[in-house]
């Protein structure tokens, strides 16, 4: 399948441009929109899940129009929004049952059998009792997986899923994250660059409503070598290199601050060539538009 997001825009009624000209494609697998808070992910994973318009610009799954054959699009949709209620007394098992039963699967013993797989799939088999307001983040995560895969969804859609979740339940998701990929398309929204790192094939940077980088991240990574240079100043050098260097990140370490630059050549004065990663891709790109040194 091919999801293609043509010049899409968006601006909401109170003047923000959530969206301006946003083009991707994308093929199955696992892609990962990457950017930070109010960057307009979750505008662009709602309009793509049918469930807010846009102004302008197109959206095709293979030949379905998105924006206009939303009844058809929503049966070959799994959405995961970024919050989601629970009814806290309802057993997971139970709740899955319904959810099923109002996606149409309507023999009791064949949806007996979904939610059993669905459970397994998501390793809550043994909690599929207990009900979910007793739940912990990660467990309501992946039940939110299991809710979203009943139907054999052929588009995926997972908002900022792994905020918040403990590193033990954050690789539970990862591993049941990369089940999915073969045969769907699955987006993942994060402001998280090691989701990404981790698990897509591709991907796309997003700022301010903007793309400002899509590919692969191993490509991306490559792009940058022998282009970061990393030094450790003092706290109070800090406005000095930034009047002098593209300062990409700053970390402060035993009173130190290591800061790493971007640089198409060495720029001597102390500094030391740097192993490039997906975070210093990142940053390079929304540095043009964000202030990314916190400190
Ligand atoms: N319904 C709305 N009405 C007005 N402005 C909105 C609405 N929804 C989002 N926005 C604004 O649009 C911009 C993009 O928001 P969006 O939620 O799409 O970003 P995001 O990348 O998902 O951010 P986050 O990671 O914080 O969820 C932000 O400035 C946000 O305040």
């Amino acid at each position: 399948m091919q999801l293609t997001i043509n010049s899409l825009s968006k601006t909401y009624s109170n003047g923000v441009k959530a969206l301006k000209d946003v083009s991707l494609n994308l093929s199955n697998g696992m892609f990962g929109l990457l950017g930070p808070n109010g960057a307009g992910k979750s505008s662009l994973m709602r309009t793509i899940a049918t469930l807010q318009e846009a102004d302008s610009g197109s959206i095709f799954l293979d030949d379905l129009n998105v924006l206009q054959d939303k009844t058809k699009v929503r049966q070959l949709l799994g959405y995961l929004p970024q919050e989601f209620g629970v009814y806290p007394k309802i057993s997971a098992e139970r709740m899955l049952d319904h959810i099923a039963q109002l996606k149409g699967v309507g023999n009791k013993s064949e949806r007996k059998e979904l939610v059993a797989a669905l459970l397994d799939n998501v390793n809550l088999s043994k909690d599929k009792k207990k009900s979910l307001g007793t739940y912990s983040g990660g467990m309501k995560q992946r039940f939110g997986i299991a809710q979203a895969l009943i139907g054999n969804p052929k588009l995926i859609i997972v908002d900022e899923p792994t905020a918040g979740l403990d590193p033990a339940e954050r690789n539970r998701f990862y591993n049941l994250l990369s089940q999915l990929g073969e045969n769907t398309i699955v987006i993942l929204s994060t402001h998280i660059v090691e989701d990404v790192s981790t698990l897509c094939s591709n991907f796309a940077i997003i700022c301010q409503g903007e793309v400002l980088y899509a590919g692969q991240p191993d490509n991306a990574v490559k792009e940058m070598e022998g282009k970061i240079f990393t030094k450790a100043i003092s706290k109070q050098e800090l406005s000095f290199y930034q009047d002098d260097f593209t300062v990409i990140s700053t970390q402060l370490k035993t009173g130190k601050l290591h800061i790493r630059v971007l640089h198409e050549s060495d720029p001597g004065k102390g500094f030391l060539p740097a192993t490039p990663n997906l975070e210093d891709v990142y940053f390079s790109n929304i540095a043009t538009r964000v202030d990314v040194n916190t400190i």
